[in-house]
């Protein structure tokens, strides 16, 4: 582990000094797409208007033959697109593929100056954080980039799980980190076949009220996820970087997948990953807190003065503990309405 005072010096001769702090950018979707797949690209340059941030992705869902294809197709649309300020990042592929290094060191050579973020997938512990900083920061030298590029990981095995708080803290280039269920559930041997979202098998019943144990006892799906998602926020928030939902496979399931992102917006995500352009606005719906939230926020943080003491609104009691929370909804209000013209209107901040 890396002392204190080294933590935030460069780590090649050149290379731009780590920030000590991560920008909290809108961020309410990441929103996928395959380079590669040429309906899709074309599609880009609209779609970066209306998301948060824009992901090239290379690694899963991406043919093994479309491999380079997806990354020069990448290094072209970037090159070639104003993204304002919408952010671009991309999903290399895993650290044991072969193609992660060429990945790496031609997008950072070629387009580094354009790359926010590097998501990184199956991290399983610092070591491959660490790894992933020095070469970014060698290539970073070489390059003349002036700013770093941040890096985001994936949290999709269970020695990943395990060692999360490590992942969190191993560099100040840590943006943030997603989980990602469908390599997860594999990895832990979960008996299910989906991408994210709940199981009609994973319930509780309710308790018999006689001797008849068949009958009349409603059951509740529970959330398969809430364990995993609340250990990577807690992770996060104790290293002042980004918590995100993953991805939601069943695209026609608009109504479960809103459900699944609002159980992480409720939990302290910041996002969500869109994989078709459906999931976008239920993301923006989402993770954009309501105007009722806004204004209740407003109202407890003015009635609160200083932060101190207690009163009632409404019938509740508020104090210092409440008004924290409030001025979370209302500081992520702010930001959001900086970039979104019909939320300022909506939030009157
Ligand atoms: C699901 C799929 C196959 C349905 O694709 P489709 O073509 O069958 O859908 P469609 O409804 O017919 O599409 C309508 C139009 O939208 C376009 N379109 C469709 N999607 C997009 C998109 N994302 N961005 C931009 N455009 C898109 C599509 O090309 C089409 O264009 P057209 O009208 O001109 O014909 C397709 O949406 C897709 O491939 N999405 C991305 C999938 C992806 O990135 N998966 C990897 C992330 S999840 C993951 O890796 C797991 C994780 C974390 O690692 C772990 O849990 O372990
Ligand atoms: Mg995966």
């Amino acid at each position: 582990m890396r002392n204190p005072r080294a933590f935030l010096r460069p780590l090649a001769v050149g290379a731009p000094k780590p920030s000590s702090d991560v920008p909290f950018r809108p961020s309410r979707m990441i929103h996928f797409f395959d380079p590669s797949n040429e309906k899709m690209a074309a599609k880009v340059p609209d779609i970066a208007k209306k998301v948060d941030i824009i992901l090239g992705n290379l690694e899963d869902a991406v043919k093994t033959e479309k491999k380079e294809a997806a990354r020069q197709g990448l290094i072209d649309i970037a090159k070639a697109t104003d993204f304002g300020d919408t952010q671009l990042w991309t999903r290399v592929n895993s650290l044991d593929s072969p193609w992660v290094l060429d990945d790496i060191v031609t997008l950072v050579t070629e387009i580094g100056d354009k790359l926010d973020v590097i998501m990184v997938p199956k991290v399983e512990g610092a070591q491959d954080i660490h790894y992933v900083d020095r070469l970014l920061a060698q290539l970073e030298a070489r390059a003349g980039l002036d700013r770093q590029i941040l890096v985001h990981a994936i949290l999709e095995t269970a020695e990943g799980v395990a060692n999360v708080e490590e992942i969190a803290a191993a560099s100040p280039r840590m943006q943030g980190i997603s989980l990602g269920p469908a390599d997860l559930a594999a990895s832990r041997r979960m008996k299910t076949t989906r991408v994210g979202g709940g199981h009609p098998g994973y319930i509780v019943r309710q308790d018999p009220t006689g001797e008849d144990l068949t009958t009349g006892r409603a059951t509740y799906q529970q959330d398969l996820w809430h364990y995993t998602i609340a250990r990577m926020v807690d992770a996060c928030a104790m290293n002042d970087i980004l918590p995100f939902y993953g991805p939601f496979g069943d695209i026609k399931d608009v109504v479960a997948c809103e459900d699944q992102f609002r159980n992480a917006f409720l939990l302290g995500c910041v996002g969500a990953w869109s994989l078709h352009p459906v999931q976008i606005d239920i993301a923006k719906k989402v993770f954009s807190p309501s105007p009722e939230d806004v204004a209740h926020a407003k109202r407890v943080v003015e009635a609160m003065g200083d932060g101190s003491g207690a009163v009632m609104i409404d019938g509740k009691m508020e104090d210092d503990a409440s008004c924290k929370q409030c001025l979370v909804m209302l500081d992520l209000a702010k930001s959001l309405a900086e970039r979104d013209p019909d939320l300022a209107a909506a939030y009157d901040l």
